[in-house]
Formats: C-alpha cells, structure tokens, sequence
C-alpha cells in the first residue's frame, strides 16, 4: 500500500502516478489517497476528462460504486488555472488528456502541490497509452496495480478488447473489455 511521504516545515510538491489495466483499481487507489488527503484538512481539487461520461458525468466513479467530486474540463491547462491555492490535484483517466498534462503536474509540482495521476499505462493493444509513458518518467512515486486476469485467474497487466471496433479511444465497460493476463491475452479467443 502506498504511504504517503512524511513531510515537515515546508510543503513540497511531488508527482505520484497510479497506473494499471482496466479494473486493476486505479480509481479506488486515487480516491483512497484524495479522501485522506482532505481528512488532513488539505485542499482537494480533482480533474477528469469531460470525454469519461461512463458511471457520471461530474463524478470519478469507480467500478465499485466508489465515487468522489471532479470537475470534467476539456484541456489539460484548465488545471494550472482552477488549480491556484490548491494542496492537491487528482486526475483520473489521464490517458486521454493532451500532452501539455506534463508539463502541466511538473508546473504544479513546482508550486509545492501534491499531484496524484491515475490513467491506464497501455491500450487494448498492449501499446503505451496517450501521455502515460511521458508521466510516468516523471513521477516521483509510480504504484503498478494489477487487475484478476477473467480467463485463468492470475495476475492481469493487459486490457483486452472483446468487439471489433478498432481505434485507440472506446469508452467502455465489463461490455467491450476484460482484464488479462498476458499469455490469456496472446492467446486472443
Ligand atoms: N477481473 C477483475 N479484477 C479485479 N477487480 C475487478 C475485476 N472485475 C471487477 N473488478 C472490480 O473492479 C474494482 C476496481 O475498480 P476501479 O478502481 O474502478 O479500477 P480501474 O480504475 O483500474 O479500472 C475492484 O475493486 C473489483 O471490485
Ligand atoms: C483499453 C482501452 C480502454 N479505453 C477506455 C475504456 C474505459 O472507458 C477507459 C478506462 O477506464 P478504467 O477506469 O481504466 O477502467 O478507457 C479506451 O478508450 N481504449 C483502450 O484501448
Ligand atoms: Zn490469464
């Protein structure tokens, strides 16, 4: 479990990335982090891609129902501007923000502001995903999470994709996607 890094006299910013395959928990693990971040009485803003409609439209939902406050903004800069005065900045689904979003946690860093990024680090092709490789070379603190590959029960890094539909962007659920392994996944039947 990640432990929040014990800083006194000086509030310093730091860049923590949560990445994974779908269902693997990365918004359980961000809002985990966000919801003891505002029991220390720090100031909280959180930022989703107004794309990710799926469970709500204001919400980061997790695929458990668990559900936290966000503001759906269209590019990544709307964050430096919303995010003045804040202690600490979530982001969710950042595979589908612009690459400016680098440059974007690295500013509020900078600030003295805690940024905590969740986003899937491959697509359905097992292939970097959007910004996630430029974020995750960043990081101070990088947490891997894995989700329980559907076909055989091990450990899944891999989001496989169950319909046809090509292209890098599909929204989708427990309808479009599977977590698996790797060997489930090359096996692709
Ligand atoms: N195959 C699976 N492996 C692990 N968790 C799963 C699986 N299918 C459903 N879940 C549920 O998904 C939850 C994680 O949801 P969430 O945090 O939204 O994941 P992510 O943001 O990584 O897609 C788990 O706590 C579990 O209840
Ligand atoms: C693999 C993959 C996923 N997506 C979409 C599907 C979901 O809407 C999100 C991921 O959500 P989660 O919180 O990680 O479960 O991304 C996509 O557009 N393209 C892909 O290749
Ligand atoms: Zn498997």
């Amino acid at each position: 479990m990640f432990i929040e890094p014990s800083i006194t006299g000086e509030r310093r910013g730091w860049i923590e990335v949560v990445c994974g395959s779908m269902f693997s928990g990365k918004t359980e693990e961000l809002i985990r982090r966000l919801k003891r971040a505002k029991i220390a009485n720090l100031k909280v803003e959180i930022f989703k891609p107004a794309i990710d409609i799926r469970y709500n439209e204001t919400q980061v939902v997790s695929h458990d129902a668990n559900a936290i406050q966000s503001t759906p903004i269209d590019n990544s800069q709307t964050i430096l501007l919303m995010a003045t005065g804040v202690d600490v900045v979530g982001i969710d689904e950042a595979q589908f923000f612009d690459a400016e979003i680098m440059h974007v946690c690295e500013t509020l860093a900078a600030r003295g502001t805690r940024v905590i990024v969740a986003g899937l680090d491959m697509d359905y092709l097992g292939k970097p995903f959007g910004p996630m490789p430029q974020l995750l070379a960043i990081a101070d603190y990088i947490t891997k999470l894995h989700a329980i590959c559907v076909k055989c029960g091990n450990i899944a890094s891999i989001s496989y994709r169950k319909t046809a539909q090509a292209g890098q962007v599909l929204l989708g659920e427990k309808d479009t996607y599977e977590p698996r392994c790797r060997k489930c996944y090359n096996e692709k039947e």
